[in-house]
């Protein structure tokens, strides 16, 4: 790039820095206005209060509105202050019938406009050109607009980097965003949230960042290969292209915890997109069943206990208990199940009589419950038959309510008409009680009863038409589950099932407002949350990303991508399969790769580092010095970000109390925490989705880690990291590291 051409461009950023101050002004002093003309509003909203309320009301909101429509204007103005603009590109349209005639793109995260001319001075990233910038090199290129596809030759593409509004350095990219760039950003030292990737998103990205074809898109790729990142761009870019349509409160993020929440939570706002819902499955579940009479085992609590290295019969028989509860013959059992009670569950009661005389048939029971009501959730069946009970019931008690007033009058012990009548009630309703508790015991349903009926006795099994779908220790599954029940807990294993359950008797909560539904780490979620989740979220569309490898439950029967898109999927669904991981350094790429069975090729980004280490701890003693040591070296090195994860919150706690004396550090345990920079001690479950700058594995030997779920776990902890990697392992090391090739690590002699 020449002097004169870098003359131009230094013109073009003083140029564009003046527009946006100028416009910086202008939208500020509208925001002082609409705020004084709300404060206006409210004033006489409260002045004239009674009568135009709610006129006053409807005005002030839509002022309200508007003033944080106008407020956000300068924000974003503010924004483009500091870095305008990432990218360039130089661009001739074929055919337009005219004079070739290139047009200069600049790219940044919002749109910029001259508001005389009304000329693109910046074109946001979303916006249909400004895809060409990421999808071509020189040459042939074609973007697709309203009017179509605009096919045209890209001429220059550049990049630049703008920080304080001032240009830090600018290079021609000729092919694609280049490595070079992606070493610089991956290279730094990462901080306690995650970043908008808008100036370095890679070609397979972006295709599934803009697809516009598909109401369900499955995302699967290895751990660091950007899954996160790009469902996050894709809400931003279905909020930009389907402004008129949806906002930010038809969006909603299903995370695996809070503290993945709360690390993601600044990458929406970074691109000028607030306020998306965030949500765990766990919360969807709580406002599905607000008043349920029995506790739900946690997430954390749950791990917990099967992350424990236990394997007492009570623990074997749970996890069989947990493979069952997860797998489609559950599902089998609990359908075949729903279907009986939905049909049969008032074959046995018996005729209602009052005073000997049948007000309610037997068999009207069956009439009612399959008859014009079968369409119903079971729920609502019975409670319209309690109504047509009740109206039969009301001339009866109309009846003994005079019988009772004649009574109290030929006693002659009440003179008072008033008095006589509230007694008459009061003597009726006595007589009435029981009928009534009887008519409640048999019409108000209890889902979790019926649940729990589930796991009484053989007669289930006896009379169902696929025994096979029963397991062996059907019986002692029975026995745990109604334990866990009886003292007032539903587990974990139950939970889907439950919900699915109760909300196939007494209808679900469906929320039609959601028309977007993006689901992280969908490998944790079981065919019954997605079918859950399909009937909850009816208008919505899908983008559900995960990868398989990094399954951390042990014995949950998670569903496969085959599952997700039979139960989401219809006919536009698309899978699309990322190759590229960008996280971790090329060493640490290839250590993590050879933990996992699946040799499936993933490139990684040209970024050199150290090979991880390995240290063998002779004894339990020496396991502070060393760590201690190790924190020490790589904060020497500039690093501040550093995991030390552990399995589970046992070894955790006992890592954080051992180094607190020494080293300033957090320990993470809590869902509900906020994700913490500098150093923290937190179990494998947490960490899943998040990343530091070094990664120190405790305990990584043959106990923690041999069986082929521990594989995913050692995986899913190992690949949090940009940097460093370190494992120390006491006794025999992990079958991972011992199957692995040696050059693949280094193994370091204990440092104190
Ligand atoms: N195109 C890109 N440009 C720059 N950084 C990128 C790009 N894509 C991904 N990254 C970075 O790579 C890291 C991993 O991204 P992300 O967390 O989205 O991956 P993931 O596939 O969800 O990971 P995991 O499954 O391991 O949790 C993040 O630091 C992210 O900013």
């Amino acid at each position: 790039m020449d002097d004169q051409e870098r003359q131009k461009e230094a013109i073009k950023l003083e140029e564009t820095l003046e527009e946006i101050k100028k416009q910086l002004v202008i939208s500020e002093d509208n925001c002082v206005v609409k705020q004084s003309e709300l404060k206006e509003t409210l004033l006489n909203y409260w002045e004239k209060c009674g009568s135009d309320e709610a006129q006053l009301v409807e005005t002030a909101n839509r002022q309200r509105a508007l003033s944080s429509l106008t407020h956000s204007t300068p924000l974003k103005l503010k924004k483009m202050l500091n870095s305008p603009y990432f990218g360039r590109i130089d661009f001739i349209e074929e055919d337009t019938g005219m004079e070739l005639q290139e047009e200069k793109v600049y790219i940044g995260l919002s749109t910029l406009m001259d508001e005389e001319t009304g000329e693109f001075l910046i074109y946001d990233w979303r916006a249909p050109i400004s895809s060409m910038f990421y999808d071509y090199g020189l040459g042939q290129a074609a973007y697709h607009c309203s009017e179509g596809n605009i096919n045209g030759k890209i001429i220059l593409k550049r990049q630049y980097k703008i920080a304080n509004g001032c240009m830090q350095y600018m290079f021609n990219a000729d092919l694609k965003i280049d490595d070079e760039v992606l070493q610089e950003i991956l290279g730094k030292s990462v901080d306690d949230k995650m970043h908008t990737i808008v100036n370095s998103i890679q070609r397979e990205q972006n295709q599934i960042i803009r697809d516009a074809n598909h109401r369900a898109l499955f995302v699967e790729g290895p751990a660091g290969s950007g899954k996160t990142s790009v469902a996050l761009h894709r809400i931003a870019f279905l909020l930009y292209r389907d402004r008129k349509s949806i906002n930010e409160k038809n969006v909603l993020i299903l995370s695996p915890n809070h503290l993945f929440s709360d690390y993601i939570s600044n990458v929406l706002p970074e691109m000028g997109e607030e306020n998306v819902l965030q949500k765990t499955f766990h919360d969807c579940v709580f406002e599905a069943i607000n008043q349920l009479p029995i506790k739900l085992e946690t997430r954390t609590f749950h791990l917990e206990t099967v992350l424990s290295n236990g394997s007492d019969h009570q623990q074997t028989l749970r996890a069989e208990n947990i493979r069952f509860k997860s797998s489609r013959n559950f599902e089998n059992i609990l359908r075949e199940y729903l279907e009986w009670v939905q049909t049969n569950l008032v074959d046995e009661y018996p005729d209602i009589e009052f005073r000997g005389q049948v007000i309610f048939k037997k068999e009207e029971w069956k009439h009612y419950f399959l008859g014009n009501l079968s369409e119903m959730p079971v729920k609502i069946r019975l409670e319209k038959i309690r109504a047509v009970i009740e109206g039969r019931m009301r001339p009866l008690f109309h009846a003994v309510r005079k019988e009772k007033e004649a009574e109290i009058v030929n006693r002659a012990e009440e003179v008072d008409e008033n008095t006589i009548k509230a007694l008459a009630r009061i003597a009726a309703r006595e007589e009435f009680a029981s009928f009534y508790e009887k008519i409640d015991r048999l019409t108000k349903l209890s889902p979790l009863a019926e649940y729990r009926r589930l796991f009484k006795g053989g007669w289930l099994l006896a009379r169902s038409s696929n025994k096979t779908d029963f397991p062996k220790a059907w019986q002692s599954i029975q026995r745990q589950t109604l334990s866990y029940l009886n003292n007032g807990v539903l587990p974990y294993e139950d939970t889907p099932g439950f919900i699915y359950f109760q909300g196939v008797l007494q209808g679900f909560p469906i929320n039609r407002d959601i028309k977007h539904l993006i689901i992280d780490e969908a490998q944790d979620y079981t065919r019954m949350q997605y079918q859950i989740l399909v009937t909850l979220f009816p208008n919505s569309t899908w983008t559900v990303v995960g990868d398989p490898a990094q399954a951390v439950h042990p014995f949950l029967n998670t569903a496969s991508f085959t599952d997700m898109s039979e139960i989401i999927g219809n006919e536009k669904s698309i899978a699309f399969r990322l190759t590229r991981s960008y996280r971790s350094t090329k060493e640490i790429q290839a250590f993590c790769q050879a933990i996992l069975s699946d040799k499936t090729k993933v490139e990684a980004i040209n970024r050199s580092g150290s090979l991880p280490a390995v240290t063998k701890i002779e004894n339990l003693h020496e396991y502070t010095p060393v760590l201690i040591q190790t924190i020490k070296n790589i904060l020497k090195e500039g690093w501040h970000s550093i995991g030390i994860i552990c399995k589970n919150t046992y070894q955790a706690k006992k890592v954080f109390w051992e180094l607190k004396e020494y080293i300033d550090l957090n320990l993470v345990i809590d869902e509900e925490d906020s994700f913490h920079q500098g150093i923290v001690v937190i179990p494998s479950y947490l960490a899943k989705g998040l990343e530091f700058d070094a990664v120190l594995v405790v305990n990584a030997d043959t106990i923690n880690f041999s069986s082929e779920e521990e594989r995913h776990i050692l995986y899913t902890m190992c690949t949090r990291t940009l940097h460093r990697l370190s494992l120390f392992y006491c006794g025999k090391p992990s079958l991972f590291l011992r199957e692995m090739d040696e050059k693949l690590y280094e193994i370091t002699p204990v440092c104190k």
